[in-house]
């Protein structure tokens, strides 16, 4: 039987103890990335589970970019970027929240959307959720309809899950 995608990508994380800071157990998706096939599939993957439903797709950086950019290419669709603090040029809105490692400010620009636009917010891991949950309420105030959570990598043994309720939530891998 031919592996599964799940299987394919599990193969090609790297696990990375004690990075960026002692006890983490860091996800490295960079060998997903050297892998043309691999990195081909899943984005394949996941736009066959998008097409028609959403109209933006909102990456987080930095990694997020990565493959939420591959993905609204494929779909015929806009990008828009969520950074942390002091890097995007315009007007901005911004949230301030809890990481697995620290804290961060992620900010998004104030004309990105006008109101209704249906989107899915990429990320490469939901961990403690924090990311996640604070892109989500994000867009929720700049008048977008977060429409679901796309992510590579599902960290299960963290509660990423719990902060985000009432959200859909796609994973590639769920890393148990
Ligand atoms: O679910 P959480 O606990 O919030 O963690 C997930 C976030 O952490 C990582 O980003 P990081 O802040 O390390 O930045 P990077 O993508 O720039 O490396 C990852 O790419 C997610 O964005
Ligand atoms: N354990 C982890 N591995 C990779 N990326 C992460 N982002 C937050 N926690 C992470």
């Amino acid at each position: 039987m031919s592996a599964t995608l799940a299987d394919r990508v599990s193969s090609r994380l790297r696990d990375i103890q004690d990075f960026p800071s002692p006890g983490i157990l860091f996800k490295d998706v960079t060998p997903v990335l050297a892998d043309p096939a691999v990195f081909g599939d899943v984005i394949r993957d996941m736009a066959d589970r998008r097409r028609g439903t959403v109209d933006v797709i909102v990456g987080i950086e930095a990694r997020g970019f990565i493959f939420g950019a591959a993905l609204a290419h494929e779909l015929g669709i806009g990008f828009v970027p969520i950074r942390k603090a002091g890097k995007l040029p315009g007007e901005v809105r911004g949230l301030t929240y809890d990481l697995e490692y620290g804290t961060a400010t992620i900010e998004i620009h104030q004309d990105a959307f006008v109101g209704g636009e249906r989107v899915l917010v990429v990320d490469d891991v939901l961990a403690t959720g924090g990311t996640a949950e604070a892109a989500c309420r994000l867009l929720d105030e700049a008048g977008a309809t977060v429409v679901a959570f796309e992510t590579l990598v599902e960290l299960a043994f963290l509660p990423g899950r719990d902060r985000l309720v009432g959200r859909e939530i796609h994973a590639t891998v769920v890393v148990t």
